[in-house]
């Protein structure tokens, strides 16, 4: 998901998050700008990472995830081949609700801080995480896993491997942008005509957007209004439905007992004279 500043990015994300919060959807977030766009749905994550050395280490394990589940289905295809309780699937939607890992979505917010560095070891580290993306992007779909990437700009300029990475996110929201370079950047490949159509979004119309994916199929689309509280009070009131994921246990974000509303004291004291 791509748009130049104010463009309407957040609420976009403020709204597909909530709407997913709902559901029994296991929730990621990667948001190297500190993490305030992401913290405030925190109650409803299962992993945030705030910093690209906190991202390092947190895309192994859903890599990791994501190879258990591609065995979880080959042991499952494996059972009584060639009677009736064979079970015929490449992805997890075909196993048995009971035996089904709940699907897992990871936002990255603003991506153009993952790809930053500013000495070699960071490089190194950046190559890995950028490979690891691109892994996740490639496969995750059949083991329930997803990516939803979001920046001002996704292109060569961002480094080695942004094209790549670009080329297997299948479905796409371009908001408005500064310039043409970056509406291709987000639609070239899907549709030369939704390029014009992401160029011709006014700023005064923030939330509008055009979204197309891989088949060649385009709409303009308009996020509705949803303020920043209310989606923070939905993670809160949907935490409980966070499934559990072992393998992401110990990035699950902390989230401070919300205060108590003061009742007033439990006992009033008398003076023992009057
Ligand atoms: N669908 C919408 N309806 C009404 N107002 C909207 C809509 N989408 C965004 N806005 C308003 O437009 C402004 C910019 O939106 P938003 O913060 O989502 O942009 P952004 O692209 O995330 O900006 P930045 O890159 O600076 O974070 C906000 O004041 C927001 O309330």
């Amino acid at each position: 998901m791509l748009g130049a500043t104010l463009s309407g990015k957040s609420m976009y994300l403020r709204n597909l998050l909530t709407g997913l919060a709902a559901q029994p959807v296991a929730l990621v977030g990667i948001d190297c700008k500190r993490g305030v766009e992401l913290a405030p749905f925190a109650p409803r994550l299962s992993a945030l990472a705030t910093e690209p050395d906190q991202a390092a280490e947190l895309l192994p394990p859903l890599v990791k995830e994501m190879e258990d589940r591609y065995d979880l289905i080959k042991a499952r295809q494996g059972i009584a081949p060639g009677t009736p309780e064979e079970l015929i699937t490449s992805d997890i939607w075909g196993l048995p609700e009971d035996e089904r890992p709940a699907p897992i979505v990871l936002f990255i917010d603003e991506v153009a801080e993952l790809f930053l560095v500013a000495t070699r070891k960071e490089e190194e580290r950046r190559d890995e995480m950028v490979t690891q993306l691109i892994r996740l992007a490639q496969l995750g779909r059949a083991a329930g896993l997803y990516l939803e990437v979001c920046g001002q700009r996704f292109g060569a300029e961002l480094g080695k491997g942004a094209t790549m990475l670009r080329a297997q996110l299948t479905g796409r929201v371009c908001h408005r942008v500064n310039d043409e370079a970056s509406a291709k950047m987000a639609l070239g490949d899907i549709a030369p005509e939704a390029v014009l159509a992401a160029c011709a979004i006014a700023p005064e119309l923030p939330g509008l957007a055009v979204a197309g994916d891989t088949s060649g199929g385009w709409s303009r689309i308009r996020t509705p209004y949803l303020s920043l509280a209310d989606a923070a009070a939905t993670c809160r009131a949907t935490a409980h439905l966070a499934p559990d994921v072992p393998a992401l246990a110990l990035f699950r974000p902390y989230v401070p007992p919300m205060p108590v509303e003061a009742s007033g004291p439990l006992a009033t004291t008398h003076p023992a004279t009057e």
